[in-house]
């Protein structure tokens, strides 16, 4: 199974955002943190900078919305130029209906959960999307420490994929770096977020070349994946 890297904008420098998706072009997302100083107690940008973005760069972009009434605003950043949209579970009045117009518009669908949220309520709902991100920080701000307690909703979600014999890809955002991506890949992720690790580092292209080479590694050896 592939491993991808998506680095994370919100870590950037907001001044020189084209130059700055261009500096991780080899990943295979960007993933572009929208927030409304509602949902998350931060504000960062919305559809014109992703219709920009969209141009300024190859890269896909990967929108994950911390906005309330993502019912309302989701088909707008399909419009807008995003390869996939994910919305929270906590924030969407009505998410099957959501993701299937998500889809139709011809963008991968997903949905996030916040840490105290659990996975268990939307085993059903799991066939709707293409891809679901546990988040592995309270969202809201990059560069927090990673939450160790949600190694166990990781691999809950990763039994309930197997299970299923669902091909929706596993994401986890916040705290990712080389000293907790392994744990992740081990656990049952396969799409990693990072923000500061990538940016905050001096060859941000190099470092997502490092840990996609970390998260291959530990998923080559993780008994999930063997049982692909
Ligand atoms: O969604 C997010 C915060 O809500 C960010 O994508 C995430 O925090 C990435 O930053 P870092 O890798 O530095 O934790």
């Amino acid at each position: 199974m592939a491993v991808q890297i998506n680095p994370s904008i919100l870590s950037a420098d907001f001044s020189r955002l084209a130059q700055e998706a261009k500096a991780v072009e080899g990943a295979d997302w960007l993933h572009v943190d929208v927030m409304d100083n509602h949902f998350v107690p931060n504000l960062t940008l919305g559809v014109p900078i992703v219709e920009s973005l969209a141009r300024a760069t190859d890269t896909p972009l990967d929108c994950h919305l911390m906005i309330q009434d993502a019912d309302r605003w989701a088909p707008q950043y399909v419009e807008a130029g995003a390869g996939s949209v994910t919305f929270h579970a906590e924030a969407a009045a009505a998410p099957v209906r959501l993701a299937r117009e998500i889809r139709a518009m011809g963008a991968r669908a997903s949905m996030a959960l916040k840490p105290a949220t659990p996975i268990e309520p939307f085993e059903d709902l799991l066939p709707e999307l293409d891809m679901l991100l546990i988040m592995t920080v309270e969202p809201g701000f990059g560069g927090q420490a990673f939450l160790d307690i949600m190694l166990p909703k990781i691999r809950r979600t990763r039994e309930l994929i197997s299970k299923h014999g669902l091909e929706l890809w596993l994401q986890v955002d916040g705290g990712v770096s080389a000293s907790t991506i392994e744990r992740c890949a081990e656990a049952g992720a396969d799409v990693f977020v990072a923000g500061s690790a990538v940016y905050g580092a001096s060859d941000p292209a190099q470092a997502v070349r490092a840990l996609r080479t970390q998260a291959q590694a530990a998923t080559a050896q993780a008994a999930w994946a063997c049982d692909h």
